[in-house]
């Protein structure tokens, strides 16, 4: 029996593409294993997909790059032999990473226990994570075509974001009944990348009186981004991070108000999703999603409005344009097809 071990987190990103490859391996009898933190988002999502998980010490996943953020180094030295522990005990023909600060002492650990470890980079330019990972690993899968530029050329290779299959099996009746919505109005969902977006909350939730009239509104707004002054709203429906609903949510989704957090995005385009994406500015990051967004309106898939910019006012005008253009995005959209990626990571992964 062929063995993996997954890893990746701190964010959602960083888990949920290893989720559409985990059931394809099992199908094909392969042994998943997944190393993640002791407490991030990860456990939960893994825990909850059934699927054997060890929690390991880890450093905080930072934004940019900088030797001093290794505050605990000993954390990161503790992650690594913890790592190597679970690596020589699985005894894992590879593993995949998704990036996250807790993927990197389990890279270092198969680099030194001779395991293969292949990389996931989701963004045009590599997350810090996998920047210090890419000289451990022999094989780095990239989203973007664009991102090669930024890669060592001899492992990098295009294959596109694995997409979880349930995703493209959701059925409206099933989103709309579960909203309690009905079918006259369009629904828009917002989407604040895995986390939510403070910004985009208050600018959604100022517009509503005058969205409500004519949308009914998902709003995915984040851990501790609730307003209670809002429940019980008819047209409007909030939560803070949605699982097992979330392909019925999105199959009664018109379109999406969203960040440009590379998963999401490729998901909605895999949907046919039209959106209007506010990247995260500059200033909270190292720009990924601002990137991200420029690429797919360069091929007509979503109108962007920055974050300087972003006021009640221009984001009903953003909505306006996306509806009044649904059709030609949908056009744009049914030009792009993710099927062979899938096809590809795994074929690379029976070979390893
Ligand atoms: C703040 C930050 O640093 N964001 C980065 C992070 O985004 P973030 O973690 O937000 O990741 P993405 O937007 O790429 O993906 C979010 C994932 O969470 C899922 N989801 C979200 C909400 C919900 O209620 N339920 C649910 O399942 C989405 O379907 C998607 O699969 O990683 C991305 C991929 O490296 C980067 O492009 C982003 O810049």
């Amino acid at each position: 029996m062929k063995k993996i071990i997954f890893t990746g987190g701190g964010s959602a990103g960083h888990v949920t593409p290893n989720l559409a490859l985990i059931p394809k391996l099992k199908e094909r009898g392969w042994h998943v294993h997944y190393i993640g933190s002791k407490t991030g988002i990860e456990k939960e999502i893994i825990e909850r997909a059934g699927i054997p998980y060890s929690g390991i010490a880890s450093g905080k996943l930072r934004r940019y790059f900088d030797w001093k953020n290794f505050k605990d180094p000993f954390r990161v030295v503790k992650g690594v032999m913890e790592a190597s522990w679970i690596i020589r005990k699985q005894k894992p023909d590879v593993i995949f990473s998704k990036g996250g600060f807790v993927s990197v002492p389990v890279v270092i650990g198969g680099w030194l226990n001779k395991v293969p470890v292949y990389l996931h980079e989701s963004d045009i330019t590599p997350g810090l994570a996998n920047r210090i990972a890419i000289k451990f690993a022999s094989k780095i899968f990239v989203t973007f075509e664009e991102a090669k530029r930024h890669l060592p050329a001899d492992k990098t290779i295009f294959a596109g974001a694995p997409i979880r299959e349930e995703l493209l099996q959701g059925s409206k009746e099933k989103g709309l009944r579960f909203l309690g919505f009905t079918f006259r109005k369009p629904v828009i969902t917002v989407m604040g990348g895995s986390l939510g977006a403070v910004r985009i909350n208050e600018a959604v939730r100022e517009l509503l009186p005058k969205l409500l009239p004519n949308y009914q509104v998902v709003h995915l707004c984040g851990k501790g981004n609730l307003d209670p002054a809002l429940e019980g709203t008819s047209g409007y429906r909030q939560f803070e991070y949605v699982s097992e609903e979330l392909p019925d949510l999105l199959a009664a989704t018109d379109f999406v108000i969203s960040r440009a957090g590379s998963n999401a995005i490729f998901e909605f385009l895999t949907m046919h999703k039209p959106m209007v994406l506010i990247p995260l500015s500059r200033a909270q990051s190292r720009g990924d999603q601002i990137l991200n967004a420029q690429a797919f309106e360069k091929k007509g898939y979503c109108h962007v409005l920055q974050e300087e910019g972003l006021t009640p006012a221009a984001l009903a005008a953003a909505i306006q344009e996306v509806a009044e253009n649904k059709q030609r995005y949908l056009q744009n959209m049914k030009q792009y097809s993710g099927e062979d990626t899938l096809k590809q990571i795994l074929s690379y992964l029976e070979k390893a």
